[in-house]
């Protein structure tokens, strides 16, 4: 990602900033289009994972559909060229708004979180004269083994329809003929790297679409959500997730009946390792107990390590070639939080005010969630040719 002419051009560039390598963008996405297109199957890109313009515009030239989690986003989608009929919209709180606002545009579908919700898209489309697509979102309590934070498909979390309220769905909708059923919707967590969840995953989807086939609902479209996850310890030499083995298993175990769709919602796994977070050195403070490296990026630029202890590669750009001499460092940034804190203990050549440092696999969950803390300036974003 980085070669001594892109670390060149970082040195006339005020930091921290987002780079985006926008090959390996290209390759990613060509590797996941190529996989899922071998089995007929369509791929939606959860814009929460990412919506720098320049991304979404290249994510949509290759025929991927939208996957959005508010109003905003189905705007977005729909501004930078995704086929409305190709757009979902999920989201436990969707507001009578966003709701209209999706209406209006003729998306292709809502995944609906709650029953009353069904009532709600009724009520809203019938004041339009319009019929709404949905899906039910459902959540089968699959562990998804990951980090517990991110998790999304047990009976404990927010999201979707339990198991046990699936006979009200069919009563609703019966009483709902401003919807159209389209199919079934699950999301069960993020950053899932073990197969045999997905695996465990299709084995309870196939129960569930009989179930509805049997109280008459015919499934037209299985969407089985995202949450491949990707390598953050190895950015360089494990670039692309393993889509091939992803897609299999949906292939081997899901049961596709002929006619039906099959939707995915992958985000972290089509982006994350085309981004890096570019910062400079402030500071080098040796403690007692401790060195510290004062970055001018912290929590208000990239929150995933102090949110949920997530890992990420840092490098030192200034001293590739230094492997000697290595320092041990708490990399920390600007912010006034003691959790503002990339990673404790890291080791790194011996590191000075004005070296370029990259923490890597930032382009999932980084620029998105950056806030204004602290009355921050948003980092700029800066991209690699194609
Ligand atoms: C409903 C839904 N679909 C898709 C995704 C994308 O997940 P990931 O980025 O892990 O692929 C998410 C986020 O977890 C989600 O909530
Ligand atoms: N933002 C989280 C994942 C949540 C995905 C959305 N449900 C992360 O950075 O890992």
């Amino acid at each position: 990602m980085f070669n001594p002419d892109t670390i060149n051009r970082f040195q006339s560039v005020d930091t921290p900033f987002y780079y985006y390598d926008m090959g390996v963008l290209r390759q990613t996405l060509e590797a996941c289009h190529n996989a899922s297109a071998k089995y007929g199957f369509h791929v939606h890109y959860a814009m929460k994972a990412n919506f720098n313009p320049k991304v979404l515009e290249m994510i949509q030239s290759f025929g991927f559909g939208a996957d959005c989690v508010s109003g905003g986003e189905v705007k977005a989608a729909i501004e930078h060229g995704f086929s409305k009929t190709k757009v979902v919209f999920a989201g436990v709180g969707k507001s009578d708004r966003e709701i209209n606002l999706g209406l209006d545009a003729d998306i292709f579908c809502f995944n609906v979180e709650s029953v009353q919700e069904l009532h709600i898209i009724n009520d809203l489309a019938k004041a339009k004269n319009k019929t709404a697509g949905i899906a039910i979102r459902i959540n089968p309590n699959v562990d998804a083994h990951t980090h517990h934070f991110i998790t999304t498909g047990l009976d404990e979390n927010k999201f979707g329809i339990n198991t046990w309220q699936l006979n009200d769905v069919v009563e609703a909708l019966r009483s709902c003929p401003n919807l159209q059923f389209l199919g079934i919707h699950f999301h069960i967590g993020s950053q899932i790297t073990d197969m045999e969840v997905y695996k465990s995953l299709c084995i309870r989807v196939n129960e569930i679409q009989t179930w509805f086939e049997d109280h008459g609902l015919q499934v037209k479209v299985l969407n089985t959500g995202g949450g491949l996850g990707v390598d953050y310890y190895n950015p360089d030499t494990n670039t692309i997730s393993d889509f091939e083995s992803y897609f299999k298993v949906f292939k081997d175990f899901l049961n596709v009946k002929p006619g039906q769709e099959v939707h995915f919602e992958l985000g972290r796994a089509l982006v994350a390792q085309s981004a890096s977070l570019i910062s400079r050195v402030l500071y080098v403070k040796n403690g007692q107990k401790k060195n510290f490296l004062v970055l001018d990026a912290g929590m208000t630029e990239l929150m995933r390590p102090m949110l949920y202890q997530a890992y990420h590669e840092i490098e030192n750009l200034s001293r590739k070639s230094e492997s000697e001499s290595a320092t041990h460092y708490d990399v920390v940034g600007p912010i006034c939080e003691s959790t503002d804190c990339f990673r404790k203990d890291v080791e790194l050549p011996e590191s000075f005010r004005g070296d370029l440092i990259a923490v890597r696999t930032a382009g999932a969950y980084g620029e998105v969630m950056a806030s204004g803390y602290n009355l921050r300036d948003r980092a700029p974003s800066v991209y690699s040719e194609v």
